[in-house]
């Protein structure tokens, strides 16, 4: 889909126009919505919503994956009159997206309580009996969405966690309203908006020119290693943020740094990843383990890593026990990083 802009260009009394592209028309329309709320509500009228029960996205298993259904106004207004309540329920969803061809998309939470709503939650096992699918914990779907399910499904869930937990101005206490979008609340009394936040973190893969370095939280699944993360603290740049997690956790002075990519990550609250590889000074590669943050760091070789991506089953002590060696599933970011730096190692070991 496609659109004429009429550029006005200032001083000039000539109107120029172009061909917007199919992303540019997508954002403005998104940008549309968010801000005229009757838009938003016409939106609704064709659009897709996506149902979760406290935060719970909706499934339905389908061989080694989950699909994700959508309902449309219709089936929601009869799902919802079948247990008895109207449908200005759906004001309560959120929008998360649209297609290229403009058809919106919502995602609203039938089992949370909120105080700020007037809507009792619905019961789940009958939910998931009429809807003929689950509501799983997202965490544990993780291994069986495909990438665009589960980047609407993270940021639908963000979004409907944050309206829950902000119905309350922190300065008046009153309740604060949502706009019709939620891509922000209003306080009734003193009109102060708040916006949905995501905390920065930075996660950096740390090599020393032949080995990569991972660590464990207690937190983890057995066996399971990840590059090193850290919420970013008020006033500090990315570079800072970078240095100091690493310098606090493992004890280590960085020398180069590189910016790989970003990602958003809804667990436990919405974060923004940003992803890194640095490398150590020359030299100073003795890990010091800071205990109150990890359970234990180590340097890896090309091949157990490599291995490891793979699952080829090499296997690592840990507390006298031998467990299979994991890295993180696929979506995540970390994952990545751990696979560039494989890819990179790779091609500069070939022979020339
Ligand atoms: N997507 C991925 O690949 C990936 C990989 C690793 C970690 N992560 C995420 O990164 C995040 C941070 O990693 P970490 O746990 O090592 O961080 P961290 O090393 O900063 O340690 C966490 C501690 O930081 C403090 N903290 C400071 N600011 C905080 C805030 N805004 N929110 C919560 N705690 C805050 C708390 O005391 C908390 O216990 C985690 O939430 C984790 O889910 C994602
Ligand atoms: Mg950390």
């Amino acid at each position: 889909m496609s659109l004429y802009c009429g550029i006005a260009f200032r001083g000039k009394s000539f109107c120029c126009y172009r061909l917007l592209s199919t992303y540019v028309t997508k954002s403005r329309y998104l940008f549309e919505l968010k801000e005229d709320d009757d838009a938003c509500r016409k939106a609704q009228q064709t659009g897709a919503f996506y149902l979760f029960c406290s935060l719970a996205p909706l499934l339905q298993p389908s061989g080694h994956q989950y699909l994700v259904p959508r309902l449309n106004l219709l089936e929601l207004e009869r799902l919802l009159g079948k247990f008895g309540q109207d449908a200005q329920r759906i004001q309560d969803s959120v929008l998360i997206g649209c297609s290229e061809q403009h058809e919106a998309w919502f995602a609203l939470d039938l089992g949370l309580n909120s105080s700020s709503s007037t809507y009792a939650s619905l019961p789940k096992s009958e939910l998931e009996t009429e809807l003929k699918g689950s509501f799983v914990e997202l965490r544990k779907a993780l291994f069986q969405l495909n990438p665009v399910d589960s980047s609407l499904l993270f940021t639908a869930q963000s979004l409907l966690r944050w309206h829950d937990d902000h119905q309350f101005c922190s300065r008046s206490g009153q309740p604060t309203k949502k706009n019709m979008a939620g891509s922000k609340r209003v306080c009734s009394s003193n009109k102060i908006i708040y916006y949905p936040q995501m905390a920065p973190v930075v996660i950096t893969l740390v090599s020393d020119g032949t080995r990569c370095l991972l660590a464990r939280q207690h937190s983890f699944p057995k066996g399971l290693y990840s590059a090193l993360a850290g919420f970013c603290d008020i006033g500090e740049s990315v570079e800072d943020a970078v240095r100091r997690e690493v310098a606090e956790e493992v004890g280590l002075e960085l020398e180069r740094l590189q910016y790989s990519a970003s990602q958003h990550w809804p667990f436990p609250n919405s974060s923004l990843m940003i992803a890194c590889h640095a490398t150590v000074k020359p030299g100073q590669t003795e890990i010091q383990v800071n205990l109150r943050e990890l359970e234990a760091a180590a340097w890896f070789s090309y091949a157990e890593v490599a291995a490891a991506l793979k699952r080829k089953g090499t296997y690592i002590q840990q507390q006298n026990q031998s467990f299979p060696f994991l890295l993180p599933p696929k979506l995540a970011i970390a994952h990545q990083l751990i696979k560039e730096w494989v890819e990179k190692h790779a091609c500069s070991s070939l022979p020339n």
